[in-house]
């Protein structure tokens, strides 16, 4: 049965099984640009204890160096290196693992710059995502239906500048079955101050059923993506936890993956979606907030 973190003495032992902390970023420490409460101490308070920091959010929208940026500007120095987001998953699962041929090696990105700049970093050429011609009306005419021939994927993730045109140039190229289709994430929606948005996958489901496609998702739960951020940091999945604020993704990822588990209420979920979930699907833990952590333990 999921514990709830309410007293100091539940927070000290909580924090005794645990050297690493892998955070999910929208909803545990901040919804949009608005940075949830005592976050920052928090983070400087588990840093001054000696524990390891590792962010990873289903966020496509940003780079690992626009990341540390905003971090940056809620006042917490963060490394690209502590950060994996899933366009940095999706553009190494691409060049390590989908391998593209030398004649089929550039990408289509329904997405936003985050994508195309982790696609970059690795040497992948990408066409699509926010070239400003596609916020142009969609017509038959669309200098897009010229279609590449040198694509050999697509990607998509969060577009929140998604429109027919994007739609429709994305279907094209997955009706070519030698495309391979690639998502960032599966995240339906996500927590926005006072609301819930549409989601990656919301916007992936469109072009998936119109072409009668499922891609590979790269962002949590994939354990690609946990063995690749072992591989990097080299921490023991035993002694090691991931607080998340969605079910399905970010605790089905540290579960997944043998971590601990801390659910967070600022985002997506609820007490009573805990409640209905067998024991064994439910959270070691949960809070209110991440900022809990350091408020119990004044
Ligand atoms: O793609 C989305 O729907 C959102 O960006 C995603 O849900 C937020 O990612 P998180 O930081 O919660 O992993």
């Amino acid at each position: 049965m999921s514990q709830k973190l309410t007293t100091k003495q539940e927070v000290e032992q909580f924090l005794s099984q645990y050297d690493t902390f892998l955070f999910d970023c929208d909803g545990v420490l901040w919804l949009g640009t608005h940075i949830l409460p005592k976050v920052v101490e928090t983070l400087t308070l588990l840093r001054s204890l000696g524990k390891k920091l590792i962010f990873v959010t289903n966020n496509s929208t940003k780079s690992r160096r626009e990341y540390t940026q905003k971090f940056e500007k809620f006042g917490l120095t963060v490394t690209a290196e502590e950060i994996f987001g899933s366009a940095f998953a999706s553009a190494v699962y691409l060049k390590n693992v989908a391998k593209l041929p030398k004649e089929k090696s550039k990408v289509w990105v329904l997405g936003q710059s985050g994508i195309e700049e982790e696609l970059a970093e690795v040497g992948i050429e990408s066409l699509g995502g926010s070239n400003q011609a596609l916020d142009e009306e969609f017509t038959t005419e669309s200098p897009f239906l010229k279609l590449d021939p040198e694509v050999g994927a697509v990607i998509a993730g969060l577009d929140t500048k998604v429109n027919y045109h994007r739609l429709a140039i994305t279907l094209q190229y997955l009706l070519q079955p030698d495309v391979k289709f690639i998502a960032t994430n599966i995240d339906s929606t996500y927590p926005q101050k006072g609301m819930i948005l549409p989601g990656a996958g919301s916007i992936i489901e469109s072009v998936a059923f119109a072409s009668g496609r499922t891609p590979v998702a790269c962002g949590k739960p994939n354990q690609a993506m946990m063995e690749a951020i072992v591989a990097q940091h080299g921490f023991d999945k035993k002694r090691a936890c991931m607080v998340g604020d969605r079910l399905n993704t970010d605790m089905k990822f540290g579960r997944d993956g043998g971590l601990g588990t801390l659910l967070v209420l600022t985002g997506i979920e609820t007490v009573d979606k805990i409640h209905a979930l067998e024991a064994s699907e439910q959270p070691l833990y949960f809070a209110d907030k991440l900022g809990d952590i350091f408020e119990l333990l004044q």
